[in-house]
Order: C-alpha cells, then structure tokens, then sequence
C-alpha cells in the first residue's frame, strides 16, 4: 500500500474550510479518506478559554507537537488516538482511533505554522475569503450552528484580530494555492486563485480570454493569480473542467456532477468558481497518489 497523501486546507475560522473539504471526501468517497479537524487539538475548551482570555488562534492554545507527531504517524500510514473538540458545547469528547486511508485531509487554523507541520502536506491549500465576507460567513454559520448570539461572534472577531495577523493570515507564503472568495457581480463568488510554485499546476492559460466567459489573470507578476467569475458561463466552466479532467484520465471514475456545492444554513447552493477550485486540489491529490504509486515521495518541486 502507498503512504497515504495528505492535503492541508488552512485559514481563519469561516474561511470555508470545511465547504471545500466536504465535496473533496464525496469526490474520493468516504471509505478512501480521513478528516482530521486540527480544533480536536485545542488545549482548553471553550470555559478555560474565557479564563485564560486566550484565543483558539494562538499556537499555545494548542498542542502543536501533538498535532505535528501525529500527522507523521499518519502520513506514514500509522493509526492515532485522536482528542475530540465537540463544537456543539465547546467542550472535549472522549478520543477516537483513526487509521488513516488513501487520503487524509487535515483542516485547521494553523497547519502552517511550524516546518515540521507544513513538511507533512503533499498539498497545501490556503483560504482567504475577503474579511467582510468571512466576517458575514462566521456569524451566520456560528449562529446557526455553534449556538452564539451575533453579538457575541462579533466581539469574538475582534478579540481574535491580533492573533489572525499574527498567527493565521501570515500562513498564506506557505500554500501551493491561496484562494480568496469574494462576492461577484452576479449573486456568486468569485475566486482568487493563486498557485504557488511549491507544485506544477495544471496550465489555463489557454482558457484566459479576457474576461469574456470568466477566466482571466489577476496579476502576471511572480505569482500566476488566476481569477474565476463566479459567472462564468456554465458551458465553458464545463469545458475547463473537462481539460483538467483529462490530465487525470486515470481517475475518471471519480468524476461527478455533484462539486461546487455549499449550504447556507440548511440550503443547498452551487458555485462555479468553488467547483473549479475543488477540481484543481483534486488533480494534485490523484497526481500525488499516482507518484506516490510508484515510488517517489511526492510532487513537491524542490525550491
Ligand atoms: N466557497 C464558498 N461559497 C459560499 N459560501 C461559503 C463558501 N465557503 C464557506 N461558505 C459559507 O461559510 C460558512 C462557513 O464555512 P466553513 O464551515 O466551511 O468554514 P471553516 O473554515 O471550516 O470554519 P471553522 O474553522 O470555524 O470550522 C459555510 O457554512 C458557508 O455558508
Ligand atoms: O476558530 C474556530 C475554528 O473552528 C473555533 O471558534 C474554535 O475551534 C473554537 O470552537 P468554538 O467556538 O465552537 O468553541
């Protein structure tokens, strides 16, 4: 059996990590991956937290080393004992067994933030939605969800303002791709996708047509920043996806009509841009594995 590979999806607490996560394991298919939520690894619970007004940003409200031996146990393709953090009361569960399967994606506020931690990613993904509209994602998703009062996540946001400049925000040099939602003209998002050099991307270039059907470049400079209308004409998102698609012929049975979903609140919506996204990370992971297969440790380009 291959090691297993393993994706980080990192960013601040609502930047979506779990909405791009959620279509990737449906995409791969439950039985082939482990989740991890690095918030299992909180030191304190939400009550200790308040007495130690720290905030769940900050690396020492966190046990880093444990998170770091037990990423390089699974990526070796060794079982862990893994705390649970129970969002529901913000208190601790007791620890679950995890083996790890083909695919671990690891989803959390500072994945990044040690080497030893980012060595253990095959893909680094990165999310950086604009502030306000991640500020709107957080109150609505914690209110709904996490049982707070809109007063409260709104405090909570500025307390935590210092440690994500200071922790989480700095954690986006580290990616392989950075993608930054923001709202579009047309009711959707749009993303921002920058794609790093730590990985060969698959090339859209040739899909850029100046903003006539959605693709264009945002910045030519020393990052390649790709920008996907959330209007982009559903055809020719299709076809896009089509040519990344055939880079990885050798997984087309994972192919599915079902990417780019969310939910706001208990609604389903679909996003382009999200979808072309998630078949972006999704390229890197089969591609990954293939290698892997067949014997070199990764796709990482030495840098
Ligand atoms: N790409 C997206 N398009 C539309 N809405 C999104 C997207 N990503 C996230 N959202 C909205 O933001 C909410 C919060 O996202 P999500 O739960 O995925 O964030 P998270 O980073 O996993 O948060 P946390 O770290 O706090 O658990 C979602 O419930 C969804 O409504
Ligand atoms: O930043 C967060 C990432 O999800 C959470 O707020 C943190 O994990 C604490 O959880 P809760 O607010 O449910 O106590």
């Amino acid at each position: 059996m291959p090691r297993p590979i393993i994706l980080g999806v990192v960013g601040d607490s609502a930047a979506g990590k779990t909405t791009i996560t959620r279509g990737l394991v449906r995409l791969l298919g439950e039985e082939h991956v482990t989740h991890i939520a690095a918030d299992d690894y909180h030191r304190f619970d939400r009550r200790q937290r308040a007495e130690h007004a720290i905030t769940p940003l900050h690396p020492a409200c966190n046990y880093m080393d444990i998170m770091e031996q037990h990423f390089r146990e699974v990526r070796a393709g060794r079982p862990i004992l893994k705390p649970v953090y129970r969002h529901q009361d913000g208190t601790f569960g007791a620890p679950v067994y995890v083996t790890p399967r083909q695919f671990t994606i690891v989803e959390g506020l500072l994945g990044y933030h040690t080497e030893a931690l980012r060595e253990v990613f095959d893909v680094r993904v990165f999310l950086a939605p604009l502030e306000e509209l991640r500020r709107k994602w957080k109150v609505d998703r914690d209110c709904s969800r996490r049982g707070y009062t809109t007063d409260q996540v709104l405090e909570e946001l500025d307390r935590r303002e210092s440690d994500s400049a200071t922790f989480i925000r700095p954690q986006r040099r580290f990616a392989d791709i950075v993608v930054c939602f923001v709202p579009g003209d047309h009711g959707q998002f749009d993303a921002e996708v920058t794609l790093g050099r730590g990985l060969v991307h698959p090339d859209l270039t040739p899909f850029v047509d100046g903003d006539q059907r959605g693709l264009t470049i945002v910045d030519a400079g020393t990052e390649h920043t790709l920008a996907i209308s959330g209007g982009i004409d559903p055809g020719y998102a299709a076809t896009i996806e089509e040519a990344i698609w055939d880079r990885m012929h050798f997984a087309s049975h994972l192919r599915s009509e079902r990417l780019g979903e969310f939910t706001v609140g208990t609604q389903l919506h679909r996003s382009e841009s999200l979808a072309l996204v998630q078949l972006l990370v999704l390229y890197h992971l089969v591609t990954a594995r293939a290698s892997v297969a067949l014997g070199a440790d990764g796709l990482r380009v030495a840098s």
